[in-house]
């Protein structure tokens, strides 16, 4: 444990999965041989960062074989002495819906931390750095890996041009400033739930643009700070994703590969 002073884990298992395209909610689809989901929460319990778990399952799930909540069940039949507590709650219609759920029934901790179960391999030391960085007093802290690809940003082309192409280039973005972000987020419960709970007020459009939690933060001036991801944590979105993990899960390069996840 990071510290003696409670720590919750929202493992967000909501999602449908549209873009991966399996007709099962994401969460359930098989990841090498066990479901996406049970990866991630066996990766939140190596890292020994959590006190309380809640584990948010698709709305109007009921539980029953084959279902995310037996997913759930078998994993906590499994580690019935753990020093963790684990709960479920139906997830909302967003992320973010599903998000103020679990920390609703995460009323207590003092630290959140907030992850994807679409994001199932990612390494303990990604959550212990967010934890860490909790400890040592940040109020909101995610961890992010530099940007490969050069960054351009376009425009719809409406033109005469749109027969040659769908955009055309109207600037260039430096990429040593950009970081693609990942889970787990780590948070001050108080700052998060406060946040989460002023967000209700917010419009669809304003609603639809928040994307992750830590802008809720930035939004009311809290520093957010940024420790090292991993090209591990990957978010599962499409097929090729999974094929991706899929690779990562048989490990790196069979030995051939020397760097850091
Ligand atoms: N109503 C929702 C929507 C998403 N999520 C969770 O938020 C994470 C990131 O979402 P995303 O990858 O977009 O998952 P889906 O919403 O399932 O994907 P899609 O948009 O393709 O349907 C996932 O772990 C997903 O389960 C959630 O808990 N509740
Ligand atoms: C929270 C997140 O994983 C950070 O990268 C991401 O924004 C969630 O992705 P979504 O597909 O927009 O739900």
């Amino acid at each position: 444990m990071t510290s003696d002073s409670r720590t919750g884990v929202v493992v967000l298992a909501a999602g449908s999965g549209q873009r991966l395209g399996f007709g099962i909610p994401k969460a359930q689809v098989l990841l090498g041989e066990e479901p996406i989901l049970r990866h991630a929460l066996a990766g939140v319990v190596a890292a020994s960062v959590a006190d309380r778990i809640v584990v948010a399952l698709p709305h109007g799930e009921k539980p029953g074989p084959g279902t995310l909540h037996e997913v759930v069940e078998v994993f906590l039949a499994e580690h019935r002495d753990a020093e963790w507590e684990l709960s479920v709650v139906e997830g909302g219609a967003t992320r973010a819906d599903s998000v103020a759920r679990a920390l609703s029934a995460l009323d207590g901790v003092e630290r959140v931390l907030v992850h994807d179960a679409a994001r199932p391999l990612v390494p303990v030391q990604v959550f212990q750095r967010v934890a860490d960085a909790l400890v040592a007093g940040a109020r909101a802290v995610i961890p992010a890996i530099p940007v490969v690809d050069t960054i351009k940003q376009v425009h719809t082309s409406h033109g005469a041009d749109a027969d040659i192409s769908p955009e055309l280039v109207t600037g260039n973005i430096a990429r040593e400033s950009l970081r693609a972000v990942q889970t787990p987020q780590g948070f001050s419960y108080a700052a998060l739930k406060a946040a989460h709970d002023d967000a209700q007020y917010l419009d669809d459009k304003q609603a639809e643009a928040i994307t992750d939690d830590a802008m809720l933060l930035e939004s009311r001036g809290v520093p957010v700070h940024v420790v090292a991801g991993s090209t591990y944590s990957l978010k599962i979105t499409t097929p090729v994703d999974l094929i991706l993990a899929e690779g990562l899960l048989e490990g790196p390069l069979a030995g051939r590969w020397m760097g850091e996840a």
